[in-house]
C-alpha cells in the first residue's frame, strides 16, 4: 500500500468481544441445577483496514463471528478491547432504525429517516418511496405492533435502504420478507450498493461473493484467517469447507493452520495496540 491508495475507512484495531451466556452446572441435588454467568469469547483480536471502493466480503463457517464483526464495526455491539475507527456512520442494513412500536408505519417512517439524518422536510418527501418499497399495504397506518415479524422487518429494510451511507454493512442473515419482496429489496439494495463508498457483506452463497467482492475476509473461530484476493482466498476457504463436509477433519486443521501461518507472516504488525 502507498500513499496513493484510496483512504482508509475503517480500521479495527485488535478488537476482541465476548456476550455474557449462562452456563448450567449439575450440583450435588440431582433435581437442581445451578447456572453460572461466563464470557464466552467471539472475536478474538481482529485488526484490518478497509479501503474506500473496498466491496469485502466476510466469509468463515457457522459461528465463526460474521454477524457479530459486522454489528461491532457498525457500533451495534461495543467492543471489549481494541477499537473500531470509521470515517463515517456505518449503516447496517435493516437495523439502524430505532422504531416505535405504538406509532404507525407510516409514522416511524419519518422517525427513522429522521434518525439517519434527514431533515423534515426530505424525510416528509422521500417517505412514499420507502412506503412503497415497503409494500404491506393499508397496514401502514396501524401500529407497528400489530405487524408480523416479517412486515417490521421489511419496514425497516425499507427505511435503512434509503440512508445512502458512506460505509455499509449488509448482513445476509437479515435478509427477508417472500420472494416478491426479495426481488424488489434486491433492486433497491443493488442501488444502495453502487453509491456506497465501503461495503461490507456476510452471505454463504460462494456466486453472490465472488460476483460482487474485491476483497474477502475469513474468520474462522472469532479470528482472520485469511485476508486478500476474493477468489484466491474463496478456493482456500471452499478446501478446507469441502474437507469438513467430508469429514477430514485431519487434513482439515493441517490446511487451516498452513493458511493461518501464511496469513500471520503476510500481516506481522497489523495491530496498533497490543
Ligand atoms: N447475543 C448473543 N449472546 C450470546 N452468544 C451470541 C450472541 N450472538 C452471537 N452469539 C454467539 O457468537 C458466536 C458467533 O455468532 P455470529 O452470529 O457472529 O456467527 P456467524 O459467523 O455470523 O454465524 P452464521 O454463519 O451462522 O450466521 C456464535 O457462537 C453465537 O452463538
Amino acid at each position: 500500500m502507498t500513499s496513493a491508495d484510496p483512504r482508509i475507512t475503517v480500521l479495527a484495531d485488535n478488537i476482541h468481544l465476548g456476550y455474557k451466556v449462562r452456563t448450567v452446572q449439575k450440583s450435588r441435588n440431582p433435581l437442581r441445577f445451578n447456572t453460572r454467568r461466563i464470557i464466552k469469547p467471539v472475536l478474538k483480536g481482529i485488526s484490518f483496514a478497509a479501503r474506500e471502493g473496498e466491496f469485502i466480503g466476510v466469509i468463515g463457517r457457522n459461528g465463526s463471528g460474521k454477524s457479530t464483526l459486522l454489528r461491532a464495526l457498525s457500533g451495534l455491539e461495543s467492543v471489549n478491547t481494541g477499537r473500531v475507527y470509521t470515517s463515517a456512520k456505518p449503516q447496517l442494513l435493516g437495523v439502524g432504525a430505532a422504531l416505535i412500536p405504538n406509532l404507525s408505519g407510516s409514522e416511524n417512517v419519518i422517525l427513522g429517516l429522521l434518525a439517519m439524518g434527514y431533515s423534515p422536510e426530505e424525510a416528509e418527501a422521500t417517505r412514499e418511496s420507502v412506503i412503497d418499497l415497503a409494500q404491506i399495504g393499508p397496514s401502514i397506518n396501524q401500529p407497528m405492533n400489530t405487524y408480523s415479524s416479517g412486515m417490521g422487518a421489511r419496514l425497516k429494510f425499507a427505511i435503512s435502504v434509503a440512508a445512502q451511507p458512506k460505509i455499509l454493512m449488509v448482513d445476509e442473515a437479515l435478509a427477508t420478507g417472500d420472494a416478491t419482496f426479495q426481488e424488489r429489496s434486491k433492486n433497491a439494495m443493488d442501488k444502495m450498493i453502487e453509491k456506497a463508498g465501503t461495503v461490507f457483506l456476510v452471505n454463504h452463497s460462494r456466486g453472490s461473493i465472488e460476483e460482487m467482492c474485491t476483497r474477502v475476509l475469513w474468520l474462522e473461530d472469532g479470528q482472520i484467517v485469511a485476508d486478500g484476493d476474493t477468489k484466491q482466498k474463496m478456493e482456500q476457504y471452499m478446501t478446507f469447507a469441502s474437507a469438513i463436509g467430508r469429514g477430514e477433519l485431519e487434513y482439515a486443521n493441517t490446511f487451516l493452520t498452513a493458511v493461518k501461518d501464511t496469513y500471520a507472516k503476510q500481516n506481522p504488525d497489523l495491530q496498533l495496540t497490543p
